[in-house]
């Protein structure tokens, strides 16, 4: 189970997170989040990444972004990949590949049931709640995994306590989470990323 821990912004959440287990770790840079983070931030969670001796993916999390600038900041600053949230378009999606080979679309099943991966070329989907990083449970029944195809990541008001039935429901490939592995909105906490980590893979 290939798991990612969203919203981080420092290097000792970032490092306690490989050190658990994740395999992916994101930075949020949308102005409106309470996990926005700064280019130096960013560059913390990366180095915490690289320390590690297995490969992990940092990806860069946006939504309001233009996609070829946020491609461009994914580069610049050294991510692995970009993560285009919400209501990107097919060609937002090749025009980012053009500068950063990996990009992945994170978008709902509510306002897209008929979604599929790799539709946009993407090379993940994240299938998300309507309101990203809110911590809100969404439905999980509008899942379709087999429409959906391989991959793809569940995402939306998981939290160490609801992980486990959640992966038993819609047979994700992965999870993400941001808000229930937090004690506070863009604060994350530690135990509560381990407890997430150990439910995951249970
Ligand atoms: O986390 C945010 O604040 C955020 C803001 C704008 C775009 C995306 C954002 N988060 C993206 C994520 O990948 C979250 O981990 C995902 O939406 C799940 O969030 P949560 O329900 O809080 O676990």
């Amino acid at each position: 189970m290939y798991v990612k821990i969203c919203g981080l912004r420092d290097t000792t959440m970032a490092a306690h997170s490989v050190a658990a287990g994740a395999d992916a770790l994101g930075v949020v840079m949308s102005p409106r989040s309470p996990r926005h983070a700064t280019p130096a931030q960013a560059a913390e969670v990366i180095a915490a990444a690289r320390a590690s001796d297995r490969e992990i993916d940092v990806a860069l999390v946006v939504n309001r972004m233009p996609a070829l600038e946020a491609a461009e900041t994914a580069r610049d600053l050294g991510f692995d990949v970009l993560q285009l949230h919400g209501s990107y378009a097919a060609a937002d999606f090749a025009a980012a590949r053009e500068i950063l080979p990996r990009v992945w679309r994170a978008t709902s099943l509510a306002q897209h049931p008929g979604l599929r991966s790799g539709e946009f070329g993407e090379e993940r989907l994240l299938v998300d709640g309507a309101f990203p990083g809110s911590g809100e449970a969404w439905d999980l029944s509008l899942i379709d995994g087999e429409r959906l195809g391989r991959g793809w990541l569940l995402a939306g008001g998981l939290d160490p306590d609801n992980v486990a039935d959640a992966i038993a429901a819609s047979r994700p490939a992965g999870v993400d989470v941001s808000s229930g592995v937090e004690r506070a909105p863009g604060e994350k906490d530690p135990e509560l990323i381990t407890r997430f980590i150990r439910a995951a893979r249970a």
